[in-house]
Parts: C-alpha cells; sequence; structure tokens
C-alpha cells in the first residue's frame, strides 16, 4: 500500500501526518493501529510520538484521528491538533478552521508567529473536566493537589481531563527518572486508572512561567505534550501559581507554547499556541502485514521552517537559563 506522508512537529512532539480527507485510502480500524506501530517504532524508518489521521467529517472542516505508537487511539492530541488544523488551513486557503475530534469539535486559528517566521497556530482545547471519577477509580468529586500513595509517597497530584486524562505534580525540579518510574506504574495500575494516564512534571519559573515533562500514555517520556501542557497550565491556576486569562509560558524539551487559561461560566477553556512545523513529506510502500515500509521517493525537506524552529529552540534554552538564575 502506497501512503503519502508529512512528518511534523509541534514543540518536537514529532507525528507521521496523513491525509485521508482528499486522498482516497481506504483504510479499516486494524489497518490504523497497524501504520502506527509501524511507522512510529523509532528502530524502524520512520519512528514518530503519533500518527495523525486527517479524515472527512461530516459538519466540521476536517476530522482528527490520533493513535499513539502502541496502536493505542487518545481522546485528543494538542500538538497534533495544530499540525492538522494547518494543513487543512493550508488546503482550503482559509486562516480558520473547525475540526472534529472524538469528543468535541474544536477550533484552530492562525495566529501571526510564537518567533520570528516560525507561523503560530491557536487551537482550544475542550471539555476541560476537573472529574477524577472519569478515569480514576476514586470516591473522590476533586482531586487537586492530593495524595496518590500507590504512585508517590510525597508528590500530590492533580487529576483533569482535557478529555484525555492528566495527572500532574509540582516539583521544584524535575528528575527524569522518577516521572519516567511514576508514569510506568500509574500505566500499570489498571484497577487506579483503568484507561491509563498522561504523568506530567511541571517546574515553576516565574512570573506566568513554567517548565513541563510528561510521560505519555501509549508513548514514554516526550519533549511536549500539549493536552498536557493545558492542563498543567490549569493547574498552576487553579493553585493560583499562574493568573487566569493571561498568558502562560510553557517551555518544554522541545520549545514553547503559550496557553491561556479562560473560565466561561462555570466551565475552563483553554487556548494553546504554538508551532505547526513540517520536517519533510515523503511517500512509503508499506506492508502491514510484516509491519515493514520501504521509501517510494525521495525526501522532500522543509530546510526554512527548520532553521527557524532552531532559532526558537536555541531563544527557548536562553529563556529558560535566564529564570533559572533569576
Ligand atoms: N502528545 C499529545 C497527546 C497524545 C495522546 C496521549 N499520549 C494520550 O494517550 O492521551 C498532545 O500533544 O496532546
Amino acid at each position: 500500500m502506497n501512503i503519502e506522508i508529512i512528518k511534523c512537529h509541534g514543540s518536537n512532539n514529532d507525528f507521521v501526518l496523513i491525509d485521508e480527507l482528499f486522498q482516497t485510502y481506504h483504510f479499516s480500524e486494524s489497518d490504523r493501529v497497524s501504520i502506527a506501530t509501524t511507522l512510529c517504532d523509532r528502530d524502524g524508518l520512520i519512528g514518530a510520538d503519533g500518527i495523525l489521521f486527517t479524515m472527512p467529517s461530516n459538519h466540521a472542516d476536517a476530522r482528527m484521528r490520533m493513535f499513539n505508537p502502541d496502536g493505542s487511539e487518545a481522546e485528543m492530541c494538542g500538538n497534533g491538533l495544530r499540525c492538522v488544523g494547518r494543513y487543512v488551513c493550508e488546503k482550503l486557503d482559509r486562516n480558520e478552521i473547525m475540526v472534529e475530534t472524538n469528543e468535541a469539535d474544536l477550533s484552530v486559528v492562525k495566529k501571526g508567529e510564537i518567533y520570528d517566521d516560525v507561523p503560530a497556530y491557536e487551537v482550544s482545547i475542550e471539555p476541560v473536566r476537573l472529574d477524577p471519577q472519569l478515569f480514576m477509580k476514586t470516591e473522590k468529586k476533586l482531586h487537586v493537589e492530593l495524595p496518590i500513595e500507590t504512585l508517590s509517597e510525597d508528590l500530590t497530584f492533580t487529576a483533569v481531563s482535557v478529555p484525555n486524562p492528566h495527572l500532574i505534580t509540582m516539583v521544584p525540579e524535575i528528575h527524569d527518572e522518577n516521572l519516567s518510574s511514576i508514569g510506568k506504574q500509574a500505566n500499570e495500575d489498571k484497577n487506579l486508572l483503568p484507561s491509563g494516564v498522561n504523568v506530567s512534571f511541571i517546574q515553576p519559573l516565574g512570573d506566568q512561567k513554567i517548565f513541563v515533562r510528561t510521560y505519555e500514555r501509549g508513548v514514554g517520556l516526550t519533549n511536549a505534550c500539549g493536552t498536557a501542557m493545558s492542563a498543567s497550565s490549569l493547574t498552576t491556576v487553579l493553585l493560583e501559581i499562574n493568573q487566569l486569562s493571561k498568558e502562560i509560558y510553557v517551555y518544554n524539551r522541545g520549545g514553547y507554547v503559550i496557553c491561556v487559561v479562560e473560565k466561561q461560566g462555570d466551565e475552563y477553556v483553554i487556548k494553546l499556541r504554538g508551532n505547526a512545523t513540517y520536517e519533510y513529506k515523503t511517500t512509503l510502500d508499506i506492508d502491514l502485514e510484516n509491519k515493514t515500509c520501504k521509501e517510494q521517493s525521495d525526501r522532500v525537506w522543509f530546510e526554512q521552517e527548520k532553521e527557524a524552529y532552531a532559532k526558537l529552540q536555541e531563544h527557548a534554552k536562553e529563556e529558560i537559563n535566564l529564570a533559572a538564575h533569576e
């Protein structure tokens, strides 16, 4: 089966975008799972944190389905939605579209640049829910900065659904081994978290600035996770570390994004703004039965985008260092 792909990223959370909207592929559900496990494999030809299937919708401009490297499907993907949003905006020659996701139709708006020559896309993160029972076995109606003894003796966690499940923890300093071990344990404990969970550590960096590192369900440690950075921003607002309706700069291993947490009546809505950068495009011949693939054409690289993004990353590193020494 020959498939055209675009390798893209949001904050270096990298994806394979496959167009089922303007192309005529006929994938079965098991094909999508095999495509995800084959193409995301870091020891294989491509390697990625997930697959973005860009599909037709019967009421929105497009539909996004996101599959993790282990073949599981996520309810949402914030960094991925910016990439799908960019792709569809460019195809339709529009600056604003609606994308159907598994639980909501979400807006994507092209909004200036997040850094020199790096166009920004802003996506809505909804529905936002603070009911921990949506994904955790608990009697509690709210789980904000409370312990989960089976995961850690000393840390406290906040449970947020956006609408994929997140556990968020504030720490003075991030240690990957600790995050990884809690992330693994949380995803193995099906009695507590039947559908798994994304686990994030937040390190505060000062006024309206945080650093977030995430152990993603179905992946492991990634450079960044858009829904996790949105849930983390909300957590800092709930804990009165950052302010509502004001930009929060969220730094990560792959760059940074800007989040704004708004309250509309009793509901929270989060806006997530960041890059949607293309790395290259190519055509693959995929053998789904044997889970192998071959490249059918030369890669077409988006060199200028790569160079502009490298400068954003340098800038992010300087900002993190500055904040650490303030
Ligand atoms: N990296 C994504 C989230 C991808 C899904 C996640 N691993 C899950 O299973 O919930 C993002 O940018 O939000």
